[in-house]
């Protein structure tokens, strides 16, 4: 869709009539504007909101209005450039056609009434979305201080913004299963991971391995993990656990929901997130350390680069389920992070090298389970206990992959327990696949981006847009769920329909209620949309 022709069409819905202002119900709001995951503020003194907004605004307009209104005090359009001492506040809000991500809502965006650029949106510290004038009004009357305010450019999204370790963000306006305080502790600034506090309760845990166990179907249950492609028997040499995705439990969707909620996404949005996966590992098992964010294959014809209006992975919610003591190994590392509180003085890497050879029985010498076991006793390591659970970013606030958010399941270095751990992947638009996800532009090749056409294997084919649809015909299909390969695409109970991008040779599957594969559908060639019916 043309980026400029829904700028100027939005346009005319741009509310801009004086008399929606009410100066007489207006007082004065004290604000520190900061860019979005930045601790820093983009200006000294607090920005006075002198201009009254108009009261009515809401939402989208409310985004607009007060964009204009930053937009006039030079202090913050010169500081809060997307780069420090480069660019404006306009700049940092539009990003501009070629890096706005196409949310769900991005028709809803109101233009700037000054600019005719698109605005930001605005959240608290604690990732609430200000959505009012008498939102914003009620959030800065909780406290004397001038209120935090979090600038979020269009198409992006709230990112939590930490100065240092140990800094922790209430979150207790979100619900708790049994009523507790939730909040955010700070593991490490760069790589951005938090421990989230009181986030899922013993009995949601147990729910998930429960259900890993009980669904033993070859195909759906716990196996080796695969590296995705056509991989059935081609097992993932960098990771030894098993995996299995829930995809219909009820802890496992309430999971999936909180998750969205702590990360400031409002509503719940399926196409952002992979299933929740769970994962077991035994003695020895490991996974090696990785990114999250997934590399540009050439032959997807998914746009992968989220840096500038392509999808990815965002961030990542793990849940630990069982109880290690840290000689049990199991930890998440975190390559780039420094080790917090659980090792006082941690060993260097070669000190914890030595120490890792001890378990040689369990590793190949210099294989690269042993190095991992040196790598998790000197970096930053999360030991997994029960119900316990981290929050870690894989992109910065603008999109660029963090290269720093290089992680890995350390080798379980007991026969006695088992790891068992979850994992959400939420994505910073719709992932891979789904209708309304970004696909590299035909036009970029067109122009002649030498690079991208470099990447590309082979010539692009054509995407198939490709429709599943359950018409509740066959009551073996009540309960039925939709997977692209290892990856669970949605639910497929009578009345469910899918419409994705696809490509010729793609496999779908139809799995059970037990996981237990009921059609296998491969999209074949031909121009044209493709239905599939049960
Ligand atoms: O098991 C862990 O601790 C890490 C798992 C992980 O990194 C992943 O599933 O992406
Ligand atoms: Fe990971």
């Amino acid at each position: 869709e043309n980026y400029m022709e829904m700028a100027s069409r939005l346009l005319n819905l741009a509310p801009s009539s004086p008399s929606n202002y009410d100066p007489s119900s207006y007082e004065p709001i004290r604000l520190h504007v900061h860019m979005n995951g930045e601790y820093g503020r983009c200006h000294k003194s607090p920005y006075v909101l002198s201009t009254p907004l108009p009261i009515s605004s809401r939402n989208y307009s409310f985004d607009s209005h007060l964009t204009d209104s930053l937009l006039s005090f030079p202090e913050i359009d010169s500081g809060c450039g997307p780069v420090v001492g480069e660019g404006t506040f306009k700049d940092f809000c539009d990003m501009g056609p070629e890096k706005t991500v196409i949310l769900e809502d991005h028709d809803s965006l109101v233009p700037v009434p000054s600019t005719r650029t698109l605005p930001c949106s605005y959240y608290t510290r604690e990732g609430r979305r200000i959505t009012s004038l008498s939102n914003l009004i009620e959030f800065a009357s909780l406290s004397s201080a001038p209120l935090d305010v979090y600038a979020v450019a269009a198409g992006r999204l709230f990112q939590f913004a930490p100065g240092k370790v140990g800094e922790t963000f209430d979150l207790s306006h979100l619900p708790h299963p049994q009523g507790k305080k939730m909040y955010l502790e700070t593991m490490s600034v760069s790589p951005k991971v938090f421990e989230i506090k009181n986030f899922f309760v013993e009995e949601e845990a147990d729910d998930l391995i429960e259900r890993a166990i009980g669904s033993s179907s070859k195909t759906h249950g716990l196996k080796r993990s695969t590296t995705g492609v056509d991989s059935e028997q081609d097992t993932n040499p960098i990771r030894t656990s098993e995996n299995a995705f829930d995809t219909s439990g009820k802890s496992a969707m309430s999971l999936k929901k909180r998750c969205f909620k702590i990360l400031g996404i409002n509503p719940y949005k399926e196409d952002m997130a992979d299933g929740l996966q769970v994962l077991r590992y035994n003695v020895s098992t490991a996974y090696k350390s990785h990114l999250d964010y997934l590399d540009m294959t050439p032959t997807s014809e998914h746009d992968f680069d989220s840096s500038r209006v392509g999808t990815n992975r965002f961030a990542t919610i793990l849940l630990y389920m069982s109880d290690f003591e840290p000689a049990d190994g199991g930890e998440t590392v975190f390559s780039y992070g420094e080790p917090y509180k659980s090792v006082k003085t941690p060993p260097t890497y070669l000190e914890a090298l030595e120490e890792a050879r001890a378990h040689s029985s369990l590793f190949k010498p210099n294989s690269w389970e042993e190095k991992m076991v040196a790598e998790c006793r000197s970096q930053l390591s999360v030991s997994p206990k029960r119900a316990r659970s981290v929050l870690f970013y894989s992109q910065h606030p603008d999109g660029r992959v963090d290269k720093r958010s290089k992680h890995g399941g350390c080798p379980v270095l007991t026969d006695e327990k088992v790891k068992w751990a979850a994992n959400l992947w939420v994505w910073n638009g719709p992932r891979m696949g789904y209708s309304s996800a970004p696909l590299k532009h035909a036009d970029k090749v067109k122009k002649g981006h030498k690079s991208e056409k470099k990447d590309r294997a082979q010539p692009p084919k054509g995407s198939i847009k490709v429709v599943f649809e359950n018409k509740g015909k066959d009551p073996k299909f009540n309960g039925a769920s939709l997977y692209y390969q290892e990856t669970l695409w949605g639910d497929f109970g009578p009345g469910e329909s899918h419409s994705v991008n696809s490509f010729q040779g793609h496999v779908w599957y139809v799995k059970g209620d037990n996981g237990e594969v009921l059609l296998t559908l491969v999209v074949g060639g031909g121009e044209g949309n493709q239905r599939f019916e049960v």
